[in-house]
Protein backbone atom coordinates (compact mmCIF):
# COMPACT_ATOMS: atom_id res chain seq x y z
CA UNK A 1 0.00 0.00 0.00
CA UNK A 2 0.87 3.51 -0.54
CA UNK A 3 1.72 6.28 2.12
CA UNK A 4 1.88 8.77 -0.59
CA UNK A 5 -1.33 11.31 -1.06
CA UNK A 6 -3.66 11.28 -4.11
CA UNK A 7 -4.65 14.90 -4.69
CA UNK A 8 -7.65 15.11 -6.47
CA UNK A 9 -8.20 19.29 -7.33
CA UNK A 10 -11.32 20.73 -8.30
CA UNK A 11 -10.00 23.33 -10.31
CA UNK A 12 -13.36 25.71 -10.52
CA UNK A 13 -14.00 25.80 -6.85
CA UNK A 14 -14.22 28.89 -4.80
CA UNK A 15 -13.59 32.28 -6.84
CA UNK A 16 -9.90 32.45 -6.87
CA UNK A 17 -6.91 32.10 -9.02
CA UNK A 18 -6.63 27.92 -9.55
CA UNK A 19 -3.57 27.70 -11.24
CA UNK A 20 -1.41 30.16 -8.68
CA UNK A 21 -2.66 28.43 -5.84
CA UNK A 22 -1.95 24.82 -7.95
CA UNK A 23 1.45 26.35 -8.00
CA UNK A 24 2.06 27.45 -4.10
CA UNK A 25 0.18 24.13 -2.55
CA UNK A 26 3.11 22.08 -4.62
CA UNK A 27 5.79 24.41 -3.47
CA UNK A 28 4.40 23.90 -0.08
CA UNK A 29 3.75 20.70 -0.45
CA UNK A 30 7.29 19.38 -1.50
CA UNK A 31 8.78 22.26 1.17
CA UNK A 32 7.35 19.76 3.59
CA UNK A 33 8.69 16.51 1.85
CA UNK A 34 5.04 15.03 1.56
CA UNK A 35 4.69 12.64 -1.17
CA UNK A 36 1.61 13.03 -3.77
CA UNK A 37 0.12 12.02 -6.89
CA UNK A 38 -2.47 14.19 -8.55
CA UNK A 39 -5.33 14.26 -11.01
CA UNK A 40 -7.89 17.52 -11.40
CA UNK A 41 -11.48 17.10 -11.79
CA UNK A 42 -12.37 17.62 -15.33
CA UNK A 43 -16.34 17.43 -14.99
CA UNK A 44 -18.97 17.42 -12.15
CA UNK A 45 -19.08 13.66 -9.68
CA UNK A 46 -15.53 13.30 -11.86
CA UNK A 47 -14.13 13.01 -8.40
CA UNK A 48 -16.04 9.31 -7.52
CA UNK A 49 -14.35 7.81 -10.37
CA UNK A 50 -10.57 9.34 -9.65
CA UNK A 51 -11.04 8.17 -6.39
CA UNK A 52 -12.27 4.79 -7.24
CA UNK A 53 -8.97 4.68 -9.68
CA UNK A 54 -6.94 5.94 -7.00
CA UNK A 55 -7.89 3.33 -4.66
CA UNK A 56 -7.62 0.38 -7.03
CA UNK A 57 -4.12 1.72 -7.49
CA UNK A 58 -2.89 1.15 -3.87
CA UNK A 59 -3.69 4.66 -2.44
CA UNK A 60 -5.12 5.02 1.06
CA UNK A 61 -4.63 8.66 1.62
CA UNK A 62 -6.74 11.43 -0.93
CA UNK A 63 -6.11 15.17 -0.66
CA UNK A 64 -9.15 16.61 -1.65
CA UNK A 65 -9.01 20.60 -2.58
CA UNK A 66 -11.61 22.44 -2.99
CA UNK A 67 -15.22 23.31 -0.93
CA UNK A 68 -17.81 21.12 0.41
CA UNK A 69 -18.96 19.78 -3.13
CA UNK A 70 -15.46 18.27 -4.02
CA UNK A 71 -14.89 16.76 -0.78
CA UNK A 72 -18.74 15.53 -0.69
CA UNK A 73 -17.92 13.66 -4.15
CA UNK A 74 -14.35 12.59 -2.47
CA UNK A 75 -16.60 10.82 0.70
CA UNK A 76 -19.05 9.47 -1.80
CA UNK A 77 -16.20 7.75 -4.51
CA UNK A 78 -14.33 6.58 -0.91
CA UNK A 79 -18.07 5.21 0.30
CA UNK A 80 -19.02 3.39 -3.48
CA UNK A 81 -15.12 1.84 -3.84
CA UNK A 82 -14.70 -2.21 -3.60
CA UNK A 83 -10.79 -2.16 -2.88
CA UNK A 84 -10.76 -1.65 0.69
CA UNK A 85 -11.93 -1.25 4.26
CA UNK A 86 -13.24 2.88 3.82
CA UNK A 87 -11.30 2.93 7.79
CA UNK A 88 -8.20 1.92 6.14
CA UNK A 89 -8.59 5.40 4.12
CA UNK A 90 -7.69 8.81 5.23
CA UNK A 91 -8.68 12.09 3.63
CA UNK A 92 -7.19 15.50 4.16
CA UNK A 93 -8.57 18.91 3.02
CA UNK A 94 -6.54 22.00 1.31
CA UNK A 95 -9.33 24.65 1.33
CA UNK A 96 -10.58 26.42 -1.64
CA UNK A 97 -14.34 26.53 -1.99
CA UNK A 98 -16.70 29.65 -0.88
CA UNK A 99 -18.65 27.91 1.85
CA UNK A 100 -16.29 25.59 3.22
CA UNK A 101 -18.57 24.23 6.40
CA UNK A 102 -17.09 21.07 6.68
CA UNK A 103 -13.72 22.32 7.96
CA UNK A 104 -15.10 24.76 10.39
CA UNK A 105 -16.20 21.63 12.65
CA UNK A 106 -12.46 21.03 13.49
CA UNK A 107 -11.13 24.92 13.51
CA UNK A 108 -9.23 23.69 10.29
CA UNK A 109 -8.60 27.61 9.04
CA UNK A 110 -9.39 28.16 5.34
CA UNK A 111 -5.93 28.73 4.61
CA UNK A 112 -3.66 26.79 2.13
CA UNK A 113 -0.26 26.93 3.68
CA UNK A 114 -2.28 25.90 7.81
CA UNK A 115 -4.51 23.49 5.65
CA UNK A 116 -0.84 22.12 4.91
CA UNK A 117 1.05 21.99 8.09
CA UNK A 118 -2.01 20.45 9.77
CA UNK A 119 -1.78 17.57 6.54
CA UNK A 120 1.92 17.11 7.93
CA UNK A 121 0.99 16.75 11.21
CA UNK A 122 -1.63 14.13 10.47
CA UNK A 123 -3.62 14.12 13.58
CA UNK A 124 -6.61 11.98 12.67
CA UNK A 125 -10.23 11.36 13.43
CA UNK A 126 -12.11 8.32 12.57
CA UNK A 127 -15.35 10.53 11.81
CA UNK A 128 -19.29 8.86 10.97
CA UNK A 129 -20.62 8.72 7.80
CA UNK A 130 -24.38 9.15 7.15
CA UNK A 131 -26.41 7.72 4.08
CA UNK A 132 -29.40 9.24 2.37
CA UNK A 133 -31.71 7.54 0.62
CA UNK A 134 -34.37 8.91 -1.71
CA UNK A 135 -37.00 7.51 -4.10
CA UNK A 136 -33.87 6.68 -6.99
CA UNK A 137 -30.74 7.47 -5.24
CA UNK A 138 -28.15 6.68 -2.17
CA UNK A 139 -25.75 9.51 -1.20
CA UNK A 140 -23.34 9.55 1.33
CA UNK A 141 -22.61 12.65 3.77
CA UNK A 142 -19.86 13.90 5.42
CA UNK A 143 -21.33 16.90 7.48
CA UNK A 144 -24.93 17.69 7.21
CA UNK A 145 -27.95 16.96 5.18
CA UNK A 146 -31.40 18.08 4.95
CA UNK A 147 -34.85 18.74 3.19
CA UNK A 148 -37.26 21.96 3.34
CA UNK A 149 -35.82 25.10 3.66
CA UNK A 150 -32.03 24.33 3.41
CA UNK A 151 -32.92 22.43 0.44
CA UNK A 152 -34.66 25.28 -1.10
CA UNK A 153 -31.75 27.68 -0.18
CA UNK A 154 -29.21 25.35 -1.93
CA UNK A 155 -30.85 25.01 -5.36
CA UNK A 156 -31.10 28.75 -5.30
CA UNK A 157 -27.66 29.01 -4.67
CA UNK A 158 -26.95 27.29 -7.59
CA UNK A 159 -28.28 30.01 -9.79
CA UNK A 160 -26.54 32.49 -7.87
CA UNK A 161 -22.97 31.32 -7.60
CA UNK A 162 -21.43 34.07 -9.26
CA UNK A 163 -22.47 36.57 -6.32
CA UNK A 164 -19.79 34.94 -4.15
CA UNK A 165 -20.35 34.90 -0.22
CA UNK A 166 -23.07 37.12 -0.66
CA UNK A 167 -25.18 34.33 -2.54
CA UNK A 168 -26.02 32.81 0.76
CA UNK A 169 -27.26 35.92 2.07
CA UNK A 170 -29.43 36.36 -1.41
CA UNK A 171 -30.66 32.54 -1.31
CA UNK A 172 -31.79 32.78 2.43
CA UNK A 173 -33.79 35.98 1.59
CA UNK A 174 -35.45 34.71 -1.35
CA UNK A 175 -36.56 31.50 0.65
CA UNK A 176 -37.91 33.91 3.14
CA UNK A 177 -39.84 35.39 0.43
CA UNK A 178 -41.00 32.29 -1.59
CA UNK A 179 -40.42 28.89 0.30
CA UNK A 180 -43.67 27.52 1.31
CA UNK A 181 -43.64 25.22 4.62
CA UNK A 182 -44.92 21.44 3.94
CA UNK A 183 -46.37 18.92 6.50
CA UNK A 184 -43.74 16.45 6.94
CA UNK A 185 -44.34 12.96 8.79
CA UNK A 186 -41.22 11.94 10.81
CA UNK A 187 -40.61 8.68 11.66
CA UNK A 188 -37.75 7.64 14.07
CA UNK A 189 -37.32 5.18 16.91
CA UNK A 190 -40.49 4.36 18.37
CA UNK A 191 -42.05 7.95 17.55
CA UNK A 192 -43.86 9.61 14.49
CA UNK A 193 -44.75 12.83 14.82
CA UNK A 194 -46.54 15.00 11.84
CA UNK A 195 -45.92 18.45 11.61
CA UNK A 196 -46.11 21.61 9.40
CA UNK A 197 -42.58 21.92 8.94
CA UNK A 198 -39.49 24.63 7.67
CA UNK A 199 -37.22 21.95 7.30
CA UNK A 200 -35.65 18.70 9.11
CA UNK A 201 -31.82 18.43 9.31
CA UNK A 202 -29.54 15.34 10.27
CA UNK A 203 -25.93 16.81 10.84
CA UNK A 204 -22.88 14.82 11.70
CA UNK A 205 -20.60 17.98 12.30
CA UNK A 206 -22.23 21.26 13.11
CA UNK A 207 -22.10 23.66 10.11
CA UNK A 208 -24.11 24.23 6.89
CA UNK A 209 -25.40 27.30 4.73
CA UNK A 210 -22.22 29.19 5.11
CA UNK A 211 -21.77 28.87 9.14
CA UNK A 212 -25.18 28.41 10.52
CA UNK A 213 -25.28 25.44 13.48
CA UNK A 214 -29.01 23.88 13.42
CA UNK A 215 -27.84 20.91 15.23
CA UNK A 216 -27.03 20.50 18.71
CA UNK A 217 -24.33 18.91 20.73
CA UNK A 218 -22.65 17.78 17.50
CA UNK A 219 -20.45 14.95 18.23
CA UNK A 220 -19.03 13.47 14.75
CA UNK A 221 -17.85 9.63 16.26
CA UNK A 222 -20.52 8.81 18.66
CA UNK A 223 -22.80 6.67 15.67
CA UNK A 224 -25.35 8.94 15.61
CA UNK A 225 -27.23 11.63 13.93
CA UNK A 226 -28.27 14.96 14.84
CA UNK A 227 -31.34 15.76 13.90
CA UNK A 228 -33.17 19.34 14.22
CA UNK A 229 -36.76 19.66 13.30
CA UNK A 230 -37.70 23.37 12.71
CA UNK A 231 -40.92 23.36 12.56
CA UNK A 232 -43.33 26.46 12.49
CA UNK A 233 -41.09 28.80 11.95
CA UNK A 234 -41.50 31.99 9.89
CA UNK A 235 -39.83 34.62 8.03
CA UNK A 236 -40.39 37.08 11.22
CA UNK A 237 -38.54 34.19 13.83
CA UNK A 238 -35.42 33.69 11.15
CA UNK A 239 -35.24 37.34 10.95
CA UNK A 240 -35.14 38.32 14.91
CA UNK A 241 -33.27 35.04 15.54
CA UNK A 242 -30.35 35.56 12.58
CA UNK A 243 -27.54 35.75 15.36
CA UNK A 244 -28.68 32.47 16.87
CA UNK A 245 -28.72 30.79 13.69
CA UNK A 246 -24.91 31.30 13.44
CA UNK A 247 -24.24 31.08 17.28
CA UNK A 248 -26.22 27.75 17.24
CA UNK A 249 -28.41 29.34 20.29
CA UNK A 250 -31.21 28.54 17.65
CA UNK A 251 -31.81 25.20 18.41
CA UNK A 252 -33.41 26.25 21.93
CA UNK A 253 -36.24 28.06 20.18
CA UNK A 254 -39.49 26.44 21.31
CA UNK A 255 -40.30 25.87 17.34
CA UNK A 256 -37.56 23.64 16.83
CA UNK A 257 -36.82 20.05 18.41
CA UNK A 258 -33.73 18.57 18.83
CA UNK A 259 -33.37 14.69 18.89
CA UNK A 260 -30.28 12.19 18.30
CA UNK A 261 -31.37 8.63 16.60
CA UNK A 262 -29.61 6.20 14.41
CA UNK A 263 -31.89 5.94 11.68
CA UNK A 264 -34.95 8.18 10.70
CA UNK A 265 -37.39 8.53 7.73
CA UNK A 266 -39.23 11.52 6.74
CA UNK A 267 -42.27 11.51 4.37
CA UNK A 268 -43.34 15.22 2.95
CA UNK A 269 -47.24 15.41 2.74
CA UNK A 270 -48.57 18.39 0.76
CA UNK A 271 -45.16 18.95 -1.48
CA UNK A 272 -41.56 17.65 -3.00
CA UNK A 273 -38.93 19.49 -1.09
CA UNK A 274 -35.67 19.64 -1.98
CA UNK A 275 -33.18 17.48 -0.48
CA UNK A 276 -29.57 18.52 0.37
CA UNK A 277 -26.73 16.74 1.50
CA UNK A 278 -23.20 18.64 2.21
CA UNK A 279 -24.85 21.37 0.17
CA UNK A 280 -25.43 19.50 -2.78
CA UNK A 281 -29.25 19.08 -4.49
CA UNK A 282 -29.73 15.47 -4.07
CA UNK A 283 -33.21 15.04 -5.05
CA UNK A 284 -36.92 15.90 -3.80
CA UNK A 285 -39.63 14.19 -2.09
CA UNK A 286 -39.09 11.47 0.58
CA UNK A 287 -35.71 10.62 2.54
CA UNK A 288 -34.44 7.88 4.75
CA UNK A 289 -31.10 8.84 6.69
CA UNK A 290 -28.68 6.43 8.56
CA UNK A 291 -25.32 6.66 10.09
CA UNK A 292 -22.58 4.34 9.87
CA UNK A 293 -20.35 4.88 12.82
CA UNK A 294 -16.50 5.09 12.72
CA UNK A 295 -16.05 5.15 8.60
CA UNK A 296 -13.88 7.33 7.13
CA UNK A 297 -10.13 8.53 8.88
CA UNK A 298 -10.11 12.94 8.47
CA UNK A 299 -6.94 15.06 9.10
CA UNK A 300 -7.85 17.46 11.66
CA UNK A 301 -6.54 20.08 14.15
CA UNK A 302 -5.53 18.73 17.17
N1 LIG B 1 -14.04 20.48 -13.69
C1 LIG B 1 -15.27 20.63 -13.20
N2 LIG B 1 -16.26 21.18 -13.93
C2 LIG B 1 -17.50 21.37 -13.42
N3 LIG B 1 -17.87 20.99 -12.16
C3 LIG B 1 -16.92 20.43 -11.39
C4 LIG B 1 -15.58 20.23 -11.86
N4 LIG B 1 -14.87 19.65 -10.87
C5 LIG B 1 -15.71 19.49 -9.84
N5 LIG B 1 -16.94 19.97 -10.13
C6 LIG B 1 -18.10 20.05 -9.26
O1 LIG B 1 -18.15 21.33 -8.64
C7 LIG B 1 -19.04 21.24 -7.55
C8 LIG B 1 -18.80 22.35 -6.54
O2 LIG B 1 -17.53 22.34 -6.01
P1 LIG B 1 -17.23 22.85 -4.52
O3 LIG B 1 -18.46 22.83 -3.71
O4 LIG B 1 -16.08 22.08 -4.03
O5 LIG B 1 -16.77 24.33 -4.73
P2 LIG B 1 -17.44 25.65 -4.24
O6 LIG B 1 -18.85 25.64 -4.67
O7 LIG B 1 -16.60 26.77 -4.70
O8 LIG B 1 -17.29 25.51 -2.66
P3 LIG B 1 -18.33 25.46 -1.43
O9 LIG B 1 -19.32 24.38 -1.70
O10 LIG B 1 -17.49 25.15 -0.23
O11 LIG B 1 -18.93 26.80 -1.39
C9 LIG B 1 -18.95 19.77 -7.09
O12 LIG B 1 -20.23 19.20 -7.21
C10 LIG B 1 -18.01 19.13 -8.09
O13 LIG B 1 -18.38 17.83 -8.50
Amino acid sequence: MSTSWFIIANPISGNRNFSKQWKEIQQLLNNKKIDFSFAFTKFSKHEIELVDTAIQQGFRNIISIGGDGTLHNVVNGIMMQRYAKTSDITIAVIPQGTGNDWIKTYNIPNNVKKAIEIIHKKNIILQDIGVLETDNSTVFFNNVAGLGYDGYIVNKLKTLKSFGSLAYILSGIAGLLFYKKTVFKIIFDDKILETNCLMTVFGICKFSGGGMQFTKNVNSTDGLLDVTIAKNLNILDLILNLPKLYSGKIVDHKKLETYKTKAIRVVPKTAKPFIQADGEVIGTGEVQVKIIEKAINFVVTN
